[in-house]
Order: structure tokens, then C-alpha cells, then sequence
């Protein structure tokens, strides 16, 4: 099976496409992991369907199933339009609903992806934990968003403990001259990754909403790479680059 490894902005995810849908948990499992396998944080199949452009799974590399990733949502519609599964301006369906994309600046092993974003939901923004207040967000999965002035001082152990209790991901933000810093501790990864696209949209959601940020800035994940977030009248905008970094054989 042909399978191509993606980096979206150091969020990354080995993609294949298949002629049906089915439960691939232990071949997720398999193949993200760091050591025996490809190693990624997530696994996404592009699976054919009726109305759309195509549907995706998407597991985490625990072999967990999440309706949703944004960083994986640019890197698939890179791959699908570069293996002619859809056009270069395309729909898909996943677990969150219908993702619009739009691949640009296109090579092989690049392109710029615009990804639209389910419409985010505010589920509760009064949980107080530690002292710090916190949002709950559904950007597609669920979040737990709060600022910070110390980016640097993310406490890993913190973050896993509040995404057992909330069964969330767990975001620490901070606003850098009208733009954000952003650091995600992810579930079904259970560590932090170098960038989480629907946490850096629950963070900027949060930020423009409380006024601390304007419409349309730039949001800097760990890997120190630039996105772009906008809010219009229902759904996140979220661009920025994706790099196929190669492909190969897998042996099933
Ligand atoms: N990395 C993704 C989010 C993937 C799903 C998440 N780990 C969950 O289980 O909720 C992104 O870029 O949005």
C-alpha cells in the first residue's frame, strides 16, 4: 500500500486512500508510532462518497478516532487534489461535518491550504482550575483554552490532567503584538505536539471574542511556523503551508 507522510506546520500524519470505509485502529496505532512504525500524530484515510469530494477517518496514534483536526484537514486536501481525488477548491466530509478547503501555490511536495473550519461552539467559559480560568470550545473537538504571560512555563502535567477530566485538548495562549503564541497538549497523542489546528482556532476564537486580539492575525504554534486565523460570519479561515516530506511502502 502507498502510503505519504505530511508535516503541517510539525502536526504530522501519514496519508492513503482507500476504496472503502473501515475500522483501522490497530493499523493507526501501528504505523504512527515513533519507534516500529512511520511515526506520525495522526493516521487519515480518504475514503469516495456520493456527495462530496471524498470523506475522511482520521485517528490520533493512540488508535483513537476524533471527528476533527485542522492541521490534518490541510494536509489531506493537499494530498487528495495532488492524487486527483478532488479539485484544487473541494468539500469533504468528517466526524464535525462538511470541511471546505482550497489548495494554492501548489508543487508536489507543497502547497499554501486554506481550511474552513466548522462553526465553533462555546460550551462553557467559566471552568476555574488553578486559579486560572479556562474556556471549554468545540472547534470540531473539544478544547480547554486559557491565556498566559509564560508561555514557556506550560505544565504539561497540568494540561494532562484537565484533558482527563474535561475529555479535551488543552491549549495555553499568549498575545504577541496583536498575534498569538500558541502551545496544545493533545489528546489521543497524550503529549504536547508542535501545532494543533483546531487549538490554535479555539485559542484565537477566545482571544478575538474577549477583544485581545483583532479579526485575520497570525498564530505562532511550538514549531515557531506561521498560520493564518480569521472569523467570518459562521466559520474559522485557517491557512498556511504543508509540506509532503516523502512517500513509501507500507506492508500490510
Ligand atoms: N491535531 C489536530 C487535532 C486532532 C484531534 C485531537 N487530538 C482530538 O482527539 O481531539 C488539529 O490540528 O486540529
Amino acid at each position: 500500500m502507498r502510503v505519504a507522510k505530511y508535516s503541517a506546520n510539525g502536526n504530522d500524519f501519514v496519508i492513503f486512500h482507500a476504496n472503502e470505509k473501515a475500522e483501522r485502529y490497530d493499523l493507526a496505532k501501528e504505523i504512527c508510532h515513533r519507534q516500529e512504525g512511520i511515526g506520525a500524530d495522526g493516521l487519515i484515510v480518504v475514503v469516495p462518497h456520493a456527495e462530496y469530494d471524498f470523506e475522511w477517518e482520521f485517528y490520533n496514534s493512540d488508535g483513537s478516532h476524533a471527528d476533527m483536526c485542522g492541521n490534518g484537514s490541510r494536509a489531506c486536501a493537499h494530498y487528495a487534489y495532488n492524487n486527483n481525488l478532488a479539485p484544487a477548491k473541494m468539500s469533504f466530509l468528517t466526524g464535525a461535518g462538511i470541511i471546505n478547503a482550497e489548495v494554492t501555490d501548489n508543487t508536489p511536495r507543497s502547497g499554501m491550504v486554506l481550511s474552513e473550519l466548522t462553526p465553533p461552539e462555546i460550551i462553557d467559559d467559566s471552568i476555574e482550575f488553578n486559579g486560572h480560568n479556562w474556556w471549554l470550545i468545540n472547534t470540531g473537538v473539544p478544547h480547554l483554552v486559557r491565556f498566559t504571560e509564560n508561555i514557556e512555563a506550560f505544565d504539561i502535567e497540568e494540561a494532562r490532567e484537565l484533558r482527563y477530566v474535561y475529555n479535551a485538548n488543552v491549549n495555553v495562549m499568549h498575545v504577541v503584538d496583536g498575534n498569538l503564541r500558541v502551545r496544545t497538549y493533545e489528546r489521543g497523542v497524550e503529549d504536547e505536539t508542535l501545532a494543533c489546528g483546531t487549538g490554535m482556532a479555539a485559542s484565537f476564537y477566545r482571544a478575538y471574542k474577549e477583544g485581545k486580539v483583532q479579526n485575520n492575525i497570525e498564530v505562532y504554534p511550538t514549531s515557531g511556523d506561521t498560520l493564518y486565523l480569521g472569523v467570518n460570519e459562521r466559520t474559522i479561515t485557517f491557512k498556511g503551508r504543508v509540506k509532503k516530506t516523502f512517500e513509501t511502502e507500507w506492508e500490510t
